[in-house]
């Protein structure tokens, strides 16, 4: 055997141990879910991550690999997050609404606190198109727009295991609605009037938003779309006065008690 063939040896050794320590660690992971969940007991906790990191980082016997390991951690649990929530919400979780509801803010946080992939279906369709949805609807106009918005929102529902943010106008076509609902909940997010404009009105990335009188159009809009919201929605949540990081835990909340 070659010093070479030697060090391999030792390396699958390690691989050995890594592997079984993992598999272990998830098998915790999951009886430490299940224990959470019949005692009732909040299944996230932010400070106990960064504790565990911590705790692992002052222990080392090779503080020279202090930054790798870290890296390695975060990813491990990470990883056992995902597991966790892919068993407590075996649905891809959707955020419909209003323009400036928080959708997309939402969406982003629930992401990460959960560990579930993000997909926000304005940005995949510019990224598709090449360009701003504003240029897009000045160049072709809307129908055009709803088209391409469509075609993602079914492209999209396939997916498993993600948490979707809609655009505002998702509801005004029934079949995206029932492409959505094959493999989610919907998540319905609302704000009064004043909440949108005092949030949007410096935005101009919202073409249906260039009007003179914005209240006027905020309110005309929502009149026309109120009941498809209401009628789409799984669960509905009200953001008014309401941080971004709260509303996610009221989310999170309400999922684990259905
Ligand atoms: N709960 C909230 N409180 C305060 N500002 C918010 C809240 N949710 C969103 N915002 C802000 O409102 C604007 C629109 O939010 P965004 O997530 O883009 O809404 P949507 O995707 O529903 O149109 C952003 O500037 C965002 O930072
Ligand atoms: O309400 C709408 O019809 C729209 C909402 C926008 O998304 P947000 O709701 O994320 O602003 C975007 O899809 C487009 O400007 C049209
Ligand atoms: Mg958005």
């Amino acid at each position: 055997m070659t010093e070479l063939d030697k060090l391999r040896n030792q390396i699958d050794h390690w691989d050995q141990q890594l592997v079984k320590a993992f598999e272990g660690r998830l098998e915790t992971v999951m009886e430490i879910l299940e224990y959470k969940r019949k005692a009732g007991l909040p299944i996230y906790d932010r400070s106990r991550e960064e504790k565990v990191i911590k705790r692992i980082l002052g222990k080392l016997n090779k503080p020279e690999f202090k930054q790798e390991t870290e890296t390695l951690f975060r990813q491990i649990i990470a990883i056992s997050k995902k597991i966790q929530s892919k068993t407590l919400f075996p649905f891809n979780i959707v955020l419909i609404g209003f323009m400036g509801t928080g959708k997309t803010t939402i969406g982003k946080l629930l992401s990460k606190g959960l560990d579930m992939e993000f997909v926000d279906l304005d940005t995949l369709i510019e990224e598709r198109l090449g360009m701003k949805i504003s240029q897009y609807f000045e160049k072709e106009g809307e129908a055009a727009f709803r088209k391409v918005e469509k075609a993602i929102v079914e492209e999209v529902s396939s997916r498993a295991n993600i948490v979707i943010s809609c655009g505002g106008g998702v509801v005004l076509d029934q079949e995206n609605i029932a492409n959505l609902k094959k493999n989610g909940k919907l998540l319905l997010l609302q704000a009064k009037v004043e909440t949108v404009l005092e949030r949007l009105k410096e935005d101009d990335t919202r073409p249906l938003l260039k009007a003179q009188d914005l209240v006027v159009k905020i309110k005309d809009l929502l009149d026309a779309r109120g009941s498809l919201y209401i009628k789409s929605a799984d669960y509905v949540f009200d953001t008014d006065g309401k941080k971004p990081q709260d509303i996610v835990d009221e989310v999170i909340k309400r999922l684990l008690n259905h």
